[in-house]
């Protein structure tokens, strides 16, 4: 499965061996990179989800091409890790199918609850697309207003009964500014005019301030010159955190 060896730790994420894209068998490959669960000192009940591509596959509507081919693919809760390809292997299909904008063919998108010994407790529930968020590999082509504010408020509640909600997103937009070291910027000022590395950080503030129960980050790596490249060897990565 290419050259990039797995780290020991590849349990915490099952890769199907018969994982291919578009007849192209191992030209994506999933890789889990750290698994950060935070210790506790009481533990009561140990279970846990996992976001899981149960044997997907993906043909475009009116075409006989399978772009995907039975994907599989298991993160655990408060994962993250990384899909990456050669150009035209598949991702951007694969990551469509996670925010909902085209369904699979055959297969399904889930969250899975598990007992702390490994047995599956309740039925899988569908991955609603609402609580995934996206950071494209171009954001600012979704920009849609003149201030950095109105892009973040861009989509909070106008009208009724919205003001616990507003106060419960304005207290996480300071949060999220923070967190993506946007402290001390102009709210003012218009997004268009950001560096290609701000406007990633403030989309990426966006979709944080929705708290996404699986944030999809497309090319992550893009702008870092060949820091990426000496990584991983690849340049083409998409990055997915399970919350
Ligand atoms: N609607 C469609 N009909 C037919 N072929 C399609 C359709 N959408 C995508 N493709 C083809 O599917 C393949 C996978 O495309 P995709 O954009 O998912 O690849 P990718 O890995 O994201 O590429 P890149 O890294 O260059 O962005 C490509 O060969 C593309 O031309």
């Amino acid at each position: 499965m290419g050259s990039f060896p797995l780290p020991s730790s590849s349990s915490s994420l099952l890769i199907s061996s018969s994982s291919s894209i578009s007849g192209r068998p191992s030209s994506t490959i999933f890789y889990p990179l750290m698994r950060f669960r935070q210790a506790q000192a009481l533990s009561i009940s140990c279970d846990y989800s996992c976001f899981e591509i149960r044997d997907v596959s993906y043909r475009p509507p009116g075409t006989k091409i399978n772009l995907l081919s039975q994907v599989n693919l298991s993160i655990p809760e408060k994962s993250f890790g990384l899909i990456f390809g050669r150009s035209g292997s598949g991702k951007t299909t694969l990551l469509q199918l996670l925010a909902g904008l085209s369904k699979p063919t055959s297969g399904s998108i889930c969250v899975q609850r598990y007992s702390d010994d490994g047995e599956k407790i309740k039925s899988p529930e569908p991955l609603q697309p609402e609580r995934v968020g996206i950071v494209f590999q171009f954001p600012e082509r979704y920009f849609v207003a003149d201030t950095v504010l109105d892009e973040v408020t861009f989509g909070w509640p106008r009208q009724k009964g919205g003001l616990q909600l507003r106060e419960l997103l304005a207290s996480r937009l300071q949060k999220a500014i923070t967190s993506v070291g946007l402290t001390g910027m102009s709210l003012d000022k218009d997004p268009h005019s950001l560096s290609g590395g701000y406007k990633r950080r403030l989309a990426l503030a966006i979709q944080l301030v929705q708290t996404p129960n699986l944030l999809i980050l497309d090319e992550p790596l893009a702008g870092l010159g060949g820091i990426s490249n000496s990584i991983l060897g690849c340049n083409q990565v998409v990055s997915l955190h399970l919350f």
